[in-house]
C-alpha cells in the first residue's frame, strides 16, 4: 500500500533544508550538532515536548535526519514559531566574530531594510556588519532582549500567514500579535498556557537542559478549528553541549562565560503574558 503523502508547510527559517517523508516524517538538512541532541533528548524528560527522532537518511548524496512530522495529527492548522532566550548567538560565535571577522553584506541589505538608520559610520562604508552584530541588533529591535523570546511568524487557521515581527517588542505589542494568532480564542489561549506549564515543569527538571546551552531554538506551537492545540520544542541545531564544570539555569542573566541563554526566563514571561491574556477576557 501507497502510504498516504503528508500535509507540511513552514512559515520561518532557511528555505531548501526540509522534505516531507514517509509516514508521518520530515527530513531535515543533517547537522551533526542537532543530531546529537535529538539522540540525547530521546532519553531525556523533554521526549514528549520534542519530535521523535528516527535516525538519518541519504536522498540525491544529501543526508538528512528524520524526525516527526509535527502537523500530522491536525486539520489545516495554524502554526507559529517563537525563537527562545535572550541570545540568538553562540559564545563560540562571538570568539570567531573577534578572531576571524566576517563583515556581511546580505545582513547589512536586511537591516537597512529595516532601518536604514541602524548601521554605524563603520559598517555604511562597508556595507557589511558581522553576523554577531547583525543578531544583537535583531535582539534589542524585538522582544528577544526584554522578554526572553520573540516571535517570528505564524499562519493562522484562515491560511493568512504574518512574517513581519522584527519590531514587534513590548509585552502589548506580542500580546496583540498572540491575540491575532489565536483569533481570540480563549479556549486555544488555556490550551497553549496548560502545555507552557507542562513544558517549563519538565525544564526544571531535565538533564539535557541542565547541561546545554539552547540558543536559537524555537517553539513550534499548532492548533486547529477543533481546539486541538500542541507546543514542541525544535531546531537544536545550535544547543552546544556545556563542558562538564558548568550548568546553566537558564534563568540567570547572561555574561559573557556562563553560558546562560535566558530560555526559561523567557518562558516565565510567555506564561505570564497569556496568563495576562486569560484573566482580560
Ligand atoms: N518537526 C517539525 N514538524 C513540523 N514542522 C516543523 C518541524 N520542524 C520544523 N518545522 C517547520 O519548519 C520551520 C523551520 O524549522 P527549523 O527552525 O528547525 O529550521 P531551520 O532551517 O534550522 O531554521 P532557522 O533559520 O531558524 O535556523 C519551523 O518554523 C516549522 O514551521
Ligand atoms: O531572521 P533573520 O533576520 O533573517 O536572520 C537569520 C536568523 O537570525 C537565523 O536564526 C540565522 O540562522 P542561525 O540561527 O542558524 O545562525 C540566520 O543566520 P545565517 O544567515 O548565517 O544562516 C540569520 O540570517
Amino acid at each position: 500500500m501507497t502510504p498516504k503523502k503528508q500535509q507540511w508547510l513552514q512559515v520561518v527559517g532557511h528555505a531548501g533544508n526540509f522534505h516531507v517523508g514517509d509516514y508521518g516524517t520530515l527530513l531535515k538538512r543533517f547537522c551533526k550538532e542537532e543530531q546529537q541532541c535529538y539522540l540525547r533528548l530521546m532519553e531525556d524528560t523533554l521526549r514528549p515536548f520534542v519530535p521523535a527522532y528516527h535516525g538519518v537518511v541519504q536522498q540525491d548524496k544529501q543526508d538528512y535526519n528524520v524526525i516527526d512530522n509535527l502537523l500530522t495529527h491536525f486539520d489545516s492548522p495554524a502554526i507559529m514559531d517563537c525563537k527562545m532566550g535572550s541570545r540568538t548567538y553562540l559564545e563560540k560565535e562571538l570568539l570567531v566574530a573577534r578572531e576571524r571577522p566576517q563583515p556581511r553584506k546580505d545582513m547589512y541589505e536586511k537591516m537597512v531594510a529595516v532601518d536604514p538608520e541602524a548601521p554605524t559610520d563603520q559598517e555604511r562604508a562597508q556595507k557589511a556588519v558581522l553576523k554577531t552584530r547583525y543578531m544583537q541588533w535583531r535582539e534589542t529591535l524585538s522582544s528577544t532582549a526584554t522578554l526572553g523570546f520573540r516571535i517570528e511568524g505564524f499562519r493562522k487557521t484562515n491560511g493568512e500567514c504574518l512574517t513581519n515581527f522584527k519590531r514587534t517588542k513590548s509585552k502589548e505589542q506580542v500580546m496583540e500579535a498572540l491575540d491575532n494568532y489565536v483569533a481570540s480564542s480563549t479556549q486555544i489561549v488555556w490550551g497553549y498556557l496548560t502545555r507552557l506549564k507542562q513544558l517549563r515543569e519538565a525544564l526544571e527538571t531535565s538533564d539535557f537542559f541542565r547541561t546545554h546551552e539552547v540558543v536559537g531554538s524555537s517553539l513550534l506551537f499548532v492548533h486547529d478549528w477543533t481546539g486541538r492545540t500542541g507546543i514542541w520544542m525544535i531546531d537544536f541545531g545550535k544547543a552546544a553541549a556545556l563542558p562538564p564544570h558548568l550548568t546553566c539555569d537558564h534563568r540567570t542573566p547572561w555574561v559573557e562565560g556562563n553560558r546562560e541563554d535566558g530560555y526559561l526566563w523567557g518562558l516565565d514571561n510567555f506564561i505570564d503574558i497569556l496568563d495576562n491574556m486569560l484573566s482580560l477576557t
